[in-house]
């Protein structure tokens, strides 16, 4: 994967219907996107699922967001790379032993190895939701300690929203990959996201990788839907 990968659709795939999933995915190609598996169909469907995402051809990211002891994030991860996956995660806030075991972990698997990565701040918070947690730092403040903790600790890149990329991508240099959900095209509906932006900005702000569900899978043509958002960042 190259610095300047231009694949940098992520299609949230949040179904309670496998089938209804299924069917959107076979109208894709994995030259377009890519697909995320998170905790709903995951928790539906299991790694059978994500298998066959992965036999149709498309990158998976599977989005568990491990938040555990070490020891057990290790395994995690480990079962996520025996799965085919090009992408796992784990909460930074999980702590930075826990970040660099399971970074450990994927060192067996080579150049076959997913990208791991860490969550920061999740896209739906804002700061007074973190106050709610006890935590004084703006949400920016907040995602910067916890990427710079999760680069020394090995990973890959951080999730976090888009809002935070430009300053991240200044600190951390321009390998540390970026994934930001919280994207929304101009007009669309925030629902329960707060730190969001537009995909034409997230891309001029550097985010590598834009995580979008709902614009996508809700739309009344989703494959036409992906195409315009492909075109207006290419
Ligand atoms: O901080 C985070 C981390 C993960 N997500 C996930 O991304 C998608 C976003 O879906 P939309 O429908 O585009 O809002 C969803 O699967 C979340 O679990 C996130 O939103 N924010």
């Amino acid at each position: 994967m190259s610095q300047t990968d231009s694949k940098k659709v992520l299609i949230a795939l949040d179904y309670d219907d496998k089938q209804a999933a299924l069917t959107f995915v076979k109208q894709l190609s994995p030259s377009q996107c890519r697909l995320k598996v998170g905790k709903e169909m995951f928790t539906y469907y299991g790694p059978e699922f994500v298998k066959e995402l992965v036999e149709l051809g498309f990158d998976v990211f599977l989005d568990l967001k491990f938040h555990d002891i070490p020891n057990t994030v290790a395994k995690a991860v480990t079962a996520a790379a025996e799965l085919g996956v090009w992408m796992v995660n784990v909460h930074a806030s999980g702590g930075f032993e826990m970040m660099q075991k399971a970074k450990e972990a994927l060192e067996k698997y080579g150049d076959n190895a997913p990208l791991l990565i860490a969550v920061t701040v999740l896209t739906s918070m804002d700061q007074g939701q973190l106050l709610r947690l006890g935590i004084e730092k703006t949400p920016q403040e907040q995602v910067v300690y916890l990427a710079k903790l999760a680069k020394e600790a090995g990973l890959d890149g951080v999730v976090c929203s888009a809002q935070e990329a430009q300053l991240l991508k200044s600190q951390l240099g321009g390998e540390f990959k970026l994934v930001t959900p919280g994207i929304r095209p101009a007009g669309s509906d925030a629902g329960d996201q707060k730190r969001i932006m537009t995909p034409q900005k997230a891309v001029q702000a550097g985010s590598d990788y834009l995580v979008i569900g709902r614009p996508i899978t809700q739309a009344q043509d989703p494959v036409q839907t992906l195409k315009e958002i492909n075109d207006s960042i290419a």
